[in-house]
């Protein structure tokens, strides 16, 4: 992938979001909507920004019994995403389900820890591992599950690729140096996430709410050309 960065397009608003599609296509490898753009403009708003010509990665973190994640996958097949999440914690049944009914060519990858959770959130759910614990045997359970990668932070990254040669590492709570950190808690820069073997680079606010989002997605892209990425399966 020669741009690995997917700018998070979180807003309602289709129109708003295909003038930020159109502002960043320049600078970004493609388009992640997730659940704020879904449950707004459905399927018809995904084939609307797909127009952009850019990949589109669907983050909608799937997560029921395997009956009912099967079927959804297998809804969302028409609209052809590059890209689809799950939840790993759905279990190895739910995800051997979703990867049997993504399309062709779509990756599935397995959300292990969400970025926004640290240690002591993990506790409060009963999780008494470290997030990086969870991380490597949630990121076991979705390779033997036969889907393609893994959802983690840019602190779990080097650990996980080095476990999983060939996986797909996509990595969100990512902040350019001097960034609100917003509602994520385990961050990195994403020239560092790349550098420690990140195959998809995800950011949203970082870009989408900066003054200039293009001049943003600019900046972002040209920190990422001085550094080589690790070859992680992307
Ligand atoms: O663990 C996860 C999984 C998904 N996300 C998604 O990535 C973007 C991050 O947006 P920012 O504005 O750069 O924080 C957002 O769409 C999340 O739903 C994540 O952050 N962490």
């Amino acid at each position: 992938m020669s741009n690995s960065v997917f700018v998070a397009i979180d807003t309602p608003d289709l129109a708003a979001a295909q003038a930020l599609a159109k502002a960043v296509a320049p600078h970004v490898g493609g388009l992640k909507l997730g659940l704020e753009f879904f449950a707004a403009n459905g399927p018809s708003g995904v084939r609307a920004l797909g127009e952009t010509g850019l990949p589109i990665f669907l983050d909608l973190k799937l997560h029921d019994i395997p009956n009912t994640v099967g079927k959804a996958v297998a809804a969302l097949a028409p609209l052809s995403p590059a890209v689809l999440t799950v939840h790993a914690a759905g279990g190895r049944a739910m995800l051997e389900a979703a990867k049997a009914a993504a399309p062709a060519g779509c990756k599935v990858v397995a959300v292990t820890v969400l970025t926004s959770l640290d240690s002591a959130d993990l506790a409060d759910i009963g999780v008494t591992s470290s997030p990086a614990e969870q991380v490597e045997r949630l990121a076991d359970l979705t390779r033997h599950a036969g889907c393609d990668g893994i959802v983690c932070s840019g602190e779990e990254v080097a650990g996980a690729a080095v476990r999983w040669p060939g996986g797909t590492f996509v990595v969100p709570g990512l902040r350019p140096a001097g960034s609100d950190l917003g509602d994520q808690k385990r961050v990195l820069t994403p020239a560092d996430a790349l550098g420690r073997g990140a195959s998809i680079l995800v950011i949203g606010r970082p870009i989408t709410a900066a003054a200039d989002p293009a001049e943003a997605a600019r900046s972002v892209a040209a920190s990422l050309l001085s550094r080589p990425a690790l070859t992680a399966g992307a």
